[in-house]
């Protein structure tokens, strides 16, 4: 018999609006604890994009739910070798494409879809081989962990995450992408509250911190929280 203790790793939880920097900040914080890194909007872009592939209606709650028995998702958890795959596909990128981001707010309001992708977070989370994990998302420290000993809600201003996430580009399609995140933002608030604190959770606000900054503010929370 295998006596080896299973210790579960710890978590850290972390929600925010499109942009904030979830994504590029969990995977520093991940990175420079030693954690592993779950995006979990990643899975809902990945429907959306098997939704498309297959010209599935994604504004029929059915027939976007018909998909989830057929949806073999895989996403890896190190922060360095971060790759999403559907079934033999890999979508890292394809899932980034602003016609996925288009639709993933309807497949994200279906209540089955919800439950069936909290279930799978919860299970990639208990499994990964490191001390802990960074996860980031819309409803993580709400739903998905309303237990982990760190909860953060990362915030900047809509203005800002806007530049932010222009300055990525270099083509005149800046402003199109800025309304899109804005309008991405209204319609997930309809289903998660992600805009306002829950009770315990630690608001960092990085309208005015640079990258390296957020990071270190994220970690200090987590110290916090530790000692
Ligand atoms: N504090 C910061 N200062 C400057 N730039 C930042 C900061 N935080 C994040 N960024 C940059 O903002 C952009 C958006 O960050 P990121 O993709 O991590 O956001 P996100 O919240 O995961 O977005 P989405 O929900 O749309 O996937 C990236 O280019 C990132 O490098
Ligand atoms: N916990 C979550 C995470 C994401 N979503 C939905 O997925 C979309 C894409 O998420 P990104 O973090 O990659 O921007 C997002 O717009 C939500 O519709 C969610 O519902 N819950």
């Amino acid at each position: 018999m295998n006596s080896t203790p299973t210790v579960a790793p710890v978590v850290v939880a972390i929600d925010g609006p499109a942009g904030s920097g979830k994504s590029s900040v969990s995977k520093a914080v991940a990175r420079r604890l030693g954690y592993g890194f779950l995006d979990t909007g990643a899975a809902y872009r990945a429907l959306a994009w098997l939704a498309l592939d297959r010209g599935a209606d994604t504004e029929s709650a059915a027939s976007v739910v018909a998909l989830l028995d057929d949806f073999d998702y895989s996403i890896g958890t190190d922060p360095d070798g971060y790759s999403v795959r559907v079934g033999e596909d890999d979508v890292t990128e394809a899932i980034r494409e602003p016609r996925v981001a288009a639709v993933v707010s309807a497949v994200a309001r279906v209540p089955e879809v919800r439950a069936h992708l909290v279930a799978m977070f919860r299970s990639i989370a208990a499994a990964v081989d490191r001390p802990g994990i960074v996860i980031e998302g819309r409803d993580i420290t709400t739903i998905v962990a309303p237990d982990a000993p760190v909860r953060i809600l990362l915030t900047a201003d809509e203005t800002v995450r806007m530049a932010r996430r222009s300055a990525e580009l270099t083509d005149l399609a800046a402003d199109s992408v800025g309304r899109a995140l804005a309008e991405r933002d209204r319609a997930d608030a309809r289903v998660v509250d992600f805009l306002n604190a829950a009770d315990g959770v630690t608001t960092v606000d990085s309208t005015h911190l640079d990258f390296n900054r957020t990071v270190d503010a994220v970690i200090t929370v987590i110290e916090e929280a530790s000692t």
